[in-house]
């Protein structure tokens, strides 16, 4: 590890533009991190003081300290090898040269952290602003020391929460988001008494759409398990339906009809679901399990995308008929998306629900926490010393 003095660069690696970037005052080239070489259960995460320090490759990116690192079901499903075929075609070229692969990956979405090197082109942020970010799925992840990330993608963190609350937001935040707004058409002024239908609602993606749903003046229905019960109506849920007692679909069916359904369950929920919606109205069902990724894994990326867009197309058809709008939800990165998120935060809309965190020498532990399910909010790893709650 060579400390070398602060010093302008221009970067031609042929990517038909000039790079130029400042490098840090103590320019390193190496960094601890938490890698997998090959995809696999548990025991392929491997510690290493020796992952590559990210760099600046586009004038438009920022190095970030990573004081916090939020975990996903998505990481547990990456270690394993979900979307390669998809996620390999998005990664950084230069990256995949250097290595020859995508290994070693560097796992974890969410990160709160502050800024250490801003690209010539950034103007919103300066070293040491405090950020938080979701980090997108293609790009080395959270569970290192530094990660790299375009500054669109990055959003001051709320200055009500500490760094390892930070954490436990923005991958799920920017998920229920795009879902939500993008493909759901919410937003905070058209809310007001629209009855929502939240399945799964205690984990990470429901703890947060609940509360930013009662935020906006929803109404909102949830199902979860008994024992979250009180959990999610502490949040906010106006209703709770447990789905261990029985089938779901029949108290639900029993309600008034909702105005949209966000749907974290997936598997059989879709045969029943789209029943519970306002016909004729514009209601909506947004999925976020979906087979995109699986398709391209298992067909490869042109059959895979195919598949997936006949799959989309056949159910959309099949349910418009009948009134009602079937949709695929995904995570969107969106650094903007998480400046009104902040807003929300800090005026004590939206709280973090950390379900229990874990320091960086424990990621494998936090790995099984994520696997085993049952979430109640997010797991979070806390990577470095500095942060306020460090
Ligand atoms: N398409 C995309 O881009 C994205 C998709 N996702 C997907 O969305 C889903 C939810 O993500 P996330 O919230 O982070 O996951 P979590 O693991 O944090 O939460 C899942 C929650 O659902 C509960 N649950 C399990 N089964 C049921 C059921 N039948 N009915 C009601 N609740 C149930 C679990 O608790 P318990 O078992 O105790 O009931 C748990 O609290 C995941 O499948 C994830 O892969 C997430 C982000 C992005």
């Amino acid at each position: 590890m060579t400390p070398v003095r602060k010093r302008w660069l221009v970067n031609g690696r042929g990517r038909g533009q000039a790079r130029l970037f400042s490098t840090s005052r103590m320019c390193r080239t190496v960094m601890p991190a938490w890698v997998i070489d090959k995809y696999g259960s548990n025991d392929v995460l491997r510690f290493t003081k020796n992952a590559s320090f990210p760099i600046i490759d586009f004038p438009n990116e920022v190095i970030v300290k990573v004081f916090a690192a939020g975990l996903n079901p998505l990481d547990v499903s990456m270690r394993g090898g979900y979307g390669a075929a998809t996620l390999s075609m998005k990664r950084d070229p230069v990256n995949i040269k250097r290595s020859g692969s995508e290994f070693p990956l560097i796992l974890g979405r969410d990160v709160s952290g502050v800024i250490m090197e801003c690209g010539l082109d950034v103007k919103y942020f300066r070293e040491r602003d405090e950020v938080w970010a979701a980090i997108p799925p293609w790009k080395q992840g959270s569970l290192a020391e530094f990660v790299v990330l375009s500054a669109n993608e990055v959003s001051h963190k709320p200055k009500s929460l500490n760094h390892t609350q930070a954490a436990a937001i923005p991958y799920v935040a920017t998920t229920a988001w795009s879902a939500l707004v993008n493909t759901g058409g919410l937003s905070k002024d058209n809310c007001a008494n629209k009855r929502i239908l939240i399945l799964g609602g205690s984990g990470g993606v429901g703890t947060f759409a609940i509360q930013m749903l009662k935020a906006w003046g929803a109404h909102v229905t949830v199902t979860c398990s008994q024992n979250a019960e009180q959990f999610v109506k502490g949040l906010g849920a106006d209703h709770v339906v447990d789905y261990t007692s029985g089938p779901v679909e029949e108290p639900l069916s029993a309600l008034e009809k909702f105005d949209l359904i966000l749907d974290n369950v997936g598997g059989d929920t879709e045969r029943w679901a789209l029943n519970l919606l306002k016909p004729w109205s514009g209601a909506k069902y947004v999925t976020l399990v979906t087979p995109f990724l699986q398709n391209t894994d298992m067909l490869g990326i042109a059959d895979g995308m195919m598949q997936s867009a006949a799959t989309m197309a056949t159910k959309a058809l099949k349910h418009l008929i009948k009134g009602v709008h079937y949709r695929w939800g995904f995570y969107a990165p969106s650094g903007p998306a998480l400046d009104e998120i902040r807003e929300m935060v800090d005026a004590g809309q939206i709280q973090a629900v950390v379900d229990e965190t874990f320091n960086f020498s424990q990621v494998p532990q936090a790995f099984e926490k994520v696997e085993k399910g049952h979430a109640r909010g997010k797991t979070v790893v806390q990577i470095s010393k500095g942060g306020d709650d460090l």
